[in-house]
């Protein structure tokens, strides 16, 4: 199975690009992997086995994949650029064990795709080197999916990084921050320079491992407990008690329910969403579904 030259090598990628006449597209958020020992250690960090299966997202000309398949069972990566699936179909023809959807990751149904290529339930790693134009949506799809995940690690701007472990009341606090919150814990792995990618982005980068983590509190419907914080956050310059009208109305009838809910969950109408916690919006979210509001 081993290939004698890696593909994540600068000439070796750039001859890669040449010989199919490509160059990166910035609209897919193409920075491709050069730095060998980077890929060793993304690797590592997942602790990645014979036993596992893992998803890659978006891989590119498969610098990546080809350290992913020494390691793995088996490899199942998205890729939404059909020039891309041409060059895996050749950069990955050794590993017998990767396959390739050529789709939008964002549209696919996670949990229907890994039952039907790994079976029912199966445990996965997620692996990747994110299009940095759609990380955020990306880690949310990945945490709110019913997927049985045993970590994820994934290359992203250094920016959004820092958002993940952002303290309340910082700048970078966010929806992102409390999605994390929710589903994992997150600890910074690697941190690489632009040096490390063809073309360098303009920006520096982190690898960040993400370990699941069981909420403190859990609420019987995630999707509408981030309905609460995210139209909480639509304006973050307002105040909570603005975004709230902006949310659920501003006839008097709302406004008692709406106040009631915020009296019993002891939040002050006037505060900012950036200085409420992950557990203060639990608490929101309980007492405005009390009064049918979340409904
Ligand atoms: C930063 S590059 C990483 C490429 C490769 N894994 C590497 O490390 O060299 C991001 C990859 O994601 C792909 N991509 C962008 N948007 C995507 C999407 N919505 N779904 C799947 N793949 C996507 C890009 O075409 C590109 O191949």
């Amino acid at each position: 199975m081993a290939q004698t030259i890696d593909i994540a090598n600068p000439t070796r990628t750039q001859a890669i690009l040449n010989e199919y006449g490509l160059r990166a597209k910035k609209k897919f958020g193409q920075n491709f992997l050069t730095d060998l020992n980077v890929l060793h250690n993304i690797v590592e960090a997942a602790e990645i086995t014979a036993e596992d299966y893992v998803i890659e997202i978006g891989p590119g000309i498969g610098a990546l994949t080809e350290q992913l398949a020494r390691s793995a069972k088996k490899v199942l990566a998205f890729e939404i650029d059909s020039q891309m699936v041409e060059v895996l179909a050749d950069t990955l023809k050794p590993y017998d064990n990767v396959k390739v959807i050529e789709n939008d990751v964002l549209k696919v149904d996670l949990a229907k795709v890994i039952s039907e290529e790994f079976g029912d339930n199966a445990h996965v790693k997620i692996v990747a080197n994110l299009p940095y134009y759609i990380t955020t949506p990306i880690l949310i799809q990945l945490l709110r999916s019913n997927i049985n995940w045993d970590n994820i690690v994934v290359m992203m701007q250094r920016e959004v990084a820092d958002r993940l472990n952002a303290a309340v009341g910082t700048k970078s606090y966010g929806v992102l921050t409390l999605t994390i919150q929710y589903f994992a814990q997150a600890t910074l792995a690697i941190k690489v320079p632009a040096s490390s990618f063809n073309p360098s982005p303009n920006v520096d980068s982190a690898v960040v491992k993400l370990t699941p983590l069981k909420p403190t509190t859990v609420v019987e419907n995630v999707g509408k407990l981030f309905g609460v914080i995210k139209g909480s956050f639509s304006h973050r310059r307002k105040s909570l008690w603005n975004n709230m009208l902006q949310t659920y109305g501003k006839d008097a009838g709302t406004k008692e329910q709406l106040t009631v809910a915020l009296k019993s969950a002891q939040i002050d109408p006037a505060i900012r969403a950036e200085r409420l916690n992950l557990e203060q919006f639990t608490q929101l979210y309980l007492a405005l579904r009390d009064q049918n509001l979340t409904q």
